[in-house]
């Protein structure tokens, strides 16, 4: 048989049934998304794998009825859908063909590991545990998660911020701040797939950082060794200035827009916290014009969080 592009059902890690797009080998239907080139001869593939529960060795999910309903099948289900939303945000909002801007295969593996509480960009893929199923369950059943990762890796081909300090924290600040616009019905990361014994809980909050231990201000900053000098901590103080720079505006989308093209075209690996102030008020004059709004109301997000 020849590799068709096939309209898919899979249900996912929250139990809802989704539309994914397939591709029909030998009679078998593989979780391979065609749709984005075969319309743009240029779009990328994207690619679900499973590893099954190991740690090296990824496999095909494949299906035989192209409906992906058995409960193994729900992280691959997700990681998929989800990789293809945040290409299409990528692509139709930003302009981006994929994390490279050259359309490169997007590739996930889920079922990481075992009882596995967490999701990580390995360098060339995203990788998703399934959780223990207490603490998380299977991660790529967050859309903002799945935003995360992949903004990770524009980031690295784009400023190429540097994952330590004050960089690093810039570096995990504009996967969370990509998050919320992509994710867009709260200002929490995570909420979705974390503690599902909990509700309204999340691992991090861009309105209120300090909700999950994290500062909100430069008189807060962490000075530490542990997790590369906190990039996972003081990744709040860029997080609330996003977070107040977007409710000012009243437009997540056009903040990152900005946030975006800081990152493409006036961020390097070693930018800091005021640097990126920098670079986020040149990128609002490159667009917008520096007498425009955004640009005063840019100062006044960065100077709330002790930035100037
Ligand atoms: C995207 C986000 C939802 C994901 C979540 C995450 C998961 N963990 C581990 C973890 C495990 C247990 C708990 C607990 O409360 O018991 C909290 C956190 N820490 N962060 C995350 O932030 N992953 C890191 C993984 C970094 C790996 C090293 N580069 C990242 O992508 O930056
Ligand atoms: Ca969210
Ligand atoms: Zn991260």
């Amino acid at each position: 048989a020849t590799n068709h592009v096939h309209a898919g059902t899979g249900t996912g890690v929250l139990g809802d049934v989704k539309t994914i797009q397939t591709t029909l080998t030998s009679g078998q239907y593989y979780l391979e998304d065609r749709s984005k080139y075969m319309y743009t001869q240029k779009g990328s593939t994207i690619k679900t794998y499973t590893f099954n529960g190991g740690t090296s060795s990824q496999y095909y999910m494949t299906d035989a009825d192209n409906n992906y309903n058995a409960s193994n099948q729900r992280a691959g289900v997700d990681a998929h859908y989800y990789a293809g939303k945040v290409y299409d945000y990528y692509y139709s909002s930003l302009g981006r063909n994929s994390y490279d801007g050259a359309g490169k295969t997007i590739i996930s593996g889920v079922n990481y590991s075992s009882r596995y509480n967490n999701a990580f960009w390995e360098g060339t893929q995203m990788v998703y545990g399934d959780g223990d199923g207490s603490t998380f369950i299977a991660l790529s059943g967050a859309y903002d998660v799945v935003a995360h990762e992949l903004t990770h890796a524009v980031t690295e081909y784009e400023s190429g911020l540097i994952y330590q300090n004050q960089s690093g924290a810039l570096n995990e600040s504009w996967s969370d701040a990509m998050a919320s616009v992509m994710d867009s019905g709260d200002w929490l990361i995570g909420e979705d797939v974390y503690t599902p014994g909990v509700s309204g809980d999340a691992l991090r909050s861009m309105s209120n950082p300090a909700a999950y231990g994290q500062p909100a201000h430069m008189n807060s900053y962490v000075n530490t060794s542990s997790d590369n000098g906190g990039v996972h901590t003081n990744s709040g103080i860029p997080n609330k200035a996003f977070y107040n720079f977007a409710t000012a505006i009243g437009s997540r989308t056009i903040a990152g827009k900005i946030w975006y093209t800081a990152n493409r075209d006036y961020m390097t690996s070693s930018t800091n916290f005021a640097g990126a102030r920098a670079a986020t008020l040149q990128a609002t004059a490159a667009l917008y014009g520096s007498t425009s709004s955004y640009y005063t109301a840019l100062k006044t997000a960065w100077s709330n969080v002790g930035v100037n």
